[in-house]
């Protein structure tokens, strides 16, 4: 097979899976020498690290629209990963080449815009302040295009002088910073703005700046060093919160970075119970909370699954944001490089038990009695303690939870889960990725069933059941996609569609006579 073509196969397996480059490799079935092989391999790396610029690129000159007839929508490997390393070759290889001959259709395709794609990667370089267009790559896994502060109101509550972020924004213009209204990324040397996302709290930074080093700002808590994806989960479990609704649950609140966003979201009222099992980490918990002037937190050292839920009958929301593998921290994905193909038997070993403890947390949550929302995050890109430890815990809800709507989950967040994992509602949860100028991330939200919901629910086409069924579904599925590397990601996502499986409880025959009568009932009125 053509080297181009392996080497596009293997990031389309690795955009479906989020293993490592080296696994993927062999994942998809990539045959090849051993000296061809760490070619491929070198080839897919320098890829990833220009990938932003390349898909930039394609935007902006639509190789794809042009060339139809070379590169279609749905073939295999994927049109868009075999523009990506043949552009590569093209604009960032040293010999500025495609090793193939000029006759191969994608080759002379891609040539036929080559003056065109030059021009337009001269702009973005010299738009982005680079001095050459190697500059404009990211080292594998790294973030390099934004730095992420949080503007911190309860010291503008607790503190005398103005920590308003109104002053915050004088404080920067005095700095030297300008505002700037829209975001751009890489963020411009000197210029911020406000995250589109969490637009109220959140000012992005260029990647090299530093100006909270020695601030008062910073050494007042007035701002915190939080990356964008670590504030969403407070953002969603305290999305619609009332002062009057009642207390909240950090359940895993060291080292408070997400407990003291929750307390600010809370307006520092009410109260905010925050547990932290190791006593090091509680000792900074503590500290950091004292200095966000987090008054309306009560922290606990100990273990949250050794709570009474019966003690806690005000409580509403918890967040759950418990020990994962990490994977998703950015200067931990060189995993994706450097991990080898047998990615061992350890690590699953590992994964198993660290998804055994997730759920057990989720599943203590769900027994606090006035509990309505919980939200479980992890910095981790795998399935296995994302979108999997999620369908388990919808499993062993046993129809009381489900996920939250899409409408109450940031919804402009355009990442969402995986839907060879979850199906239909894989939209109702959040993942984050470098290329979001963000850490490695997942977001989901349960939300307790009030009684009168289930007819919404079967509206909404039999959610709970439907995750438990596309998870089983969802394995089918990646099973075939292993098996089968000719389909594409939308199609990975039809395979997860399943026949509902025979009723067999008396509360499964019932739902299932309520959805044919609602059936019934649509059809009538069509
Ligand atoms: C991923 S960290 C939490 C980070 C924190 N949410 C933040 O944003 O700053 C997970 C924390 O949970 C704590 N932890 C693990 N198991 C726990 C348990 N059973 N009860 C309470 N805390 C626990 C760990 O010690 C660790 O500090």
């Amino acid at each position: 097979m053509n080297f181009y073509h392996s080497a596009a196969r293997a990031l389309d397996h690795l955009d479906k899976h989020q293993g490592s480059v080296k696994g993927s490799l062999a994942a998809a079935k990539v045959g090849a020498t051993a000296g061809e092989a760490r070619r491929i391999l070198a080839l897919i790396i320098e890829t990833l690290k220009y990938r932003d610029v390349l898909q930039e690129l394609i935007k902006t000159v639509p190789v794809y629209k042009l060339e139809r007839e070379v590169f279609r929508p749905k073939s295999s490997p994927s049109s868009n990963s075999l523009l990506l390393v043949l552009m590569h070759d093209l604009l960032f290889s040293s010999k500025g080449k495609i090793e193939a001959s000029d006759k191969w259709p994608p080759k002379a395709a891609l040539l036929r815009h080559q003056a065109r794609l030059k021009a337009e990667l001269v702009r973005m370089q010299i738009k982005a302040g680079k001095s050459s267009v190697r500059d404009m790559g990211r080292a594998a896994g790294s973030t390099v295009e934004a730095r992420y502060v949080r503007w911190n109101p309860n010291v503008d509550l607790c503190r005398a002088g103005d920590w308003t972020l109104d002053a915050l924004h004088a404080h920067l213009k005095q700095q030297g910073m300008t505002f700037i209204d829209e975001a751009v990324y890489p963020v411009p040397a000197d210029k911020y703005f406000m995250d589109p996302h969490l637009p109220n709290e959140l000012l992005v930074f260029p990647p090299s700046s530093t100006w909270w080093v020695g601030d008062k700002w910073y050494e007042s808590g007035a701002v915190i060093l939080q990356d964008k994806a670590s504030c969403m989960p407070a953002a969603v479990v305290m999305d619609g919160w009332d002062e009057a609704e009642g207390a909240c649950i950090d359940a895993t609140a060291a080292p408070g970075n997400k407990t003291s966003f929750m307390s600010a979201l809370m307006g520092n009222k009410s109260t905010l119970y925050a547990f932290e099992k190791s006593a090091n980490r509680y000792k900074t918990l503590v500290r950091m909370l004292d200095t966000a002037k987090c008054t309306n937190v009560q922290t606990t050292r100990g273990d949250f699954t050794e709570t009474d839920p019966r003690d806690y009958a005000d409580v509403t929301r918890i967040l759950l944001d418990p020990s994962c593998s990490g994977s998703g921290i950015v200067n931990r994905l060189d995993y994706l490089v450097d991990a080898d193909e047998n990615e061992s038997d350890d690590q699953a070993e590992r994964l198993e038990k660290l998804a055994a403890f997730q759920l057990q947390m989720i599943q203590h949550a769900f027994k606090f009695p006035t509990v309505r929302r919980v939200v479980y995050s992890t910095c981790s890109i795998h399935a296995e303690e994302d979108e999997r430890v999620v369908a388990a815990a919808l499993k062993a809800g046993k129809g009381a939870w489900r996920l939250a709507p899409r409408s109450s989950v940031l919804p402009t967040w355009e990442r969402r889960g995986l839907p060879e994992e979850l199906g239909k509602v894989a939209d109702r949860v959040i993942r984050c990725l470098p290329e979001d100028k963000t850490n490695g991330f997942f977001v989901s939200c349960f939300e307790r069933v009030q009684d009168g919901d289930e007819e919404e629910q079967e509206e909404e086409g039999q959610e709970v059941e439907a995750a438990d069924d596309e998870v089983v579904g969802g394995k089918r599925a990646r099973e075939d996609a292993e098996d089968d590397d000719e389909e594409d990601d939308a199609d990975a996502g039809e395979v997860a569609e399943v026949a509902e499986p025979k009723p067999k409880t008396a509360a499964q025959i019932q739902r299932a006579r309520r959805k044919k009568k609602l059936q019934k009932k649509r059809k009538i009125a069509t």
